[in-house]
């Protein structure tokens, strides 16, 4: 059995299932990327992980242990398992440092004395152990809220939407900070997220969950190549359809611009991206609208543009 794993969950509400047979296997120390649309299951899965919520069927176990719902456990929850909300859940009228230090109570006051000094200074927190937390940036407030989950050393830590009442500057930050933080300290970590791009700037390691069940698992690149669904397709970027193909699509990015080519058509929009401009471009035949990618920012709206792509980078997609 491998370190963590998740059998066969199944979980439903109102007789509306949220989780459809559910399985995971994770090693120590692996980090993973769960990725799905709002309603997808992802917060119901973590506190089934985290032994928060009561599951119709299946197990789950870390490194050998079978985690118990608050079924069959007076006091719900592990020490061992850490689950991190958007909303922080810090007490409000304690410091920073007393926060991190909450969890320590029970434990020998040397040791908590040196472990909070450590996650301080790994967190970059010290110039605010004494502030309250309405005193501190969301992005400082999460950080806390990490802090505080990893005193007591988890084996595993859930990180539900953590960048959620972030900015995107806040959320880049603290992604850099926290890649650096999980390597160092070899935690197993699961991250859920909606957003794809979060989740390829933390992790190669992707789930991707829809309606309750995992549509595909595999790296960051093999996910974005080689898709299984429209679905997956489409978290990477837009894909057009090719004409009179059989589920035949290509990525904007794969699609070239030339002066003479097999599919004609005619640029109705453009808008400037960061790396490459945008285009809208009308097909000749068919009339149906592809985008694609001008990193040369060349064409503009009226020209007439030939397109033309390599057989290899076609995707044929199920629903
Ligand atoms: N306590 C509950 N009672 C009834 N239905 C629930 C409950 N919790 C979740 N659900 C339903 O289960 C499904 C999965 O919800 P869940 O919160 O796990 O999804 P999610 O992917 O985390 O969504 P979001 O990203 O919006 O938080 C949804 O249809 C939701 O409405």
């Amino acid at each position: 059995m491998s370190y963590f794993s998740v059998r066969h969950v199944s979980k439903s509400y109102d007789q509306n299932p949220a989780l459809v047979n559910f399985s995971l296997e994770l090693n120590k120390g692996d980090f993973l990327s769960i990725v799905g649309a709002s309603g997808s299951g992802k917060s119901t899965l973590l506190r089934i992980m985290a032994g928060l919520e009561i599951q119709d069927e299946g197990e789950v176990h870390l490194d050998g242990e079978l985690i118990l719902n608050p079924k069959h456990k007076l006091v719900s929850g592990y020490d061992e398992i850490k689950l991190i909300h958007q909303d922080y859940h810090l007490f409000p009228n304690s410091s920073v440092e007393e926060n991190i230090a909450r969890p320590l109570l029970h434990y020998e006051r040397e040791y908590a004395k040196s472990r909070v000094e450590n996650l301080l200074n790994l967190l970059g927190l010290k110039a605010f152990r004494d502030r309250y937390p309405r005193q501190l940036s969301g992005g400082q407030q999460q950080k806390v809220a990490i802090a505080k989950a990893l005193s007591v050393e988890p084996e595993l830590l859930l990180l539900d939407e953590p960048f959620s009442s972030l900015d995107t500057i806040q959320t880049h930050q603290l992604i850099f900070e926290l890649k650096e933080l999980f390597q160092e300290l070899g935690t197993t970590v699961i991250f859920v997220t909606h957003d794809l791009d979060d989740a390829l700037r933390l992790t190669d390691n992707l789930l991707i969950l829809q309606k309750g069940k995992t549509v595909q698992q595999g790296t960051s690149q093999e996910l974005c190549e080689h898709p299984m669904s429209k679905y997956v397709a489409q978290l990477f970027s837009p894909i057009n359809l090719i004409p009179d193909r059989f589920n035949s699509y290509i990525r904007p990015s794969n699609v070239k611009l030339r002066t003479k080519g097999p599919l004609l058509g005619h640029v109705v929009d453009t808008r400037y991206l960061v790396h490459f401009n945008s285009l809208q471009v009308r097909l000749k035949n068919g009339g149906e609208i592809w985008e694609v990618d001008d990193p040369l920012r060349k064409f503009k709206i009226g020209d007439r543009v030939y397109l033309q792509f390599d057989e290899d980078k076609v995707m044929v997609l199920k629903k």
